[in-house]
């Protein structure tokens, strides 16, 4: 059975789709904020990690845990209303980028996954 990912196109489809999600994001100015004085470089990596995180990749991610990269965020004010708009972001930039439904929704539920950690609760 292959993962997501490979479903995806693996690490091409991967790097089209964070330069879509990355745009979405930081045009949307109700998260925007968190991202400020986020180094750029870091950050493209930081999409990419993520993506391929929620979709079943390869696991060489070495970065935080979700509940520790995203603490500071918390304590910034980061809740539930933020967390939807990265979803709905995710959502609509794969839906942009041809991905099935069932795969979109494999790949949201995964994401969704992750809420209370990111939320730190
Ligand atoms: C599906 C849920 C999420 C996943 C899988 C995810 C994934 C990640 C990953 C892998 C990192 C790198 C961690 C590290 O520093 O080593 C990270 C950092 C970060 N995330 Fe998320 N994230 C999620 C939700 C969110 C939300 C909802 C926001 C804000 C609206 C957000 C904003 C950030 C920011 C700003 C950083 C960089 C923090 C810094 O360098 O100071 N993330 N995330």
């Amino acid at each position: 059975m292959s993962t997501v990912y490979e479903q995806l196109g693996g690490e091409a489809a991967i790097n089209a789709a964070v330069d879509v999600f990355y745009r979405k994001v930081l045009a949307d100015k109700y998260v925007v904020r968190f991202f400020e004085g986020v180094d750029m470089t870091r950050q493209a990596g930081k999409q990419k990690a993520f993506l391929t995180m929620v979709t079943g990749g390869p696991n060489n991610y070495s970065g935080k845990d979700m509940r520790e990269g995203h603490r500071h965020l918390v304590a910034m004010g980061l809740d539930d209303s933020h967390f939807d708009h990265i979803l709905c972001h995710l959502r609509s930039t794969l839906a942009e980028l041809g991905v099935p439904q069932n795969l979109i929704d494999t790949v949201i539920s995964v994401a969704e996954s992750t809420r209370d950690d990111v939320l730190d609760r």
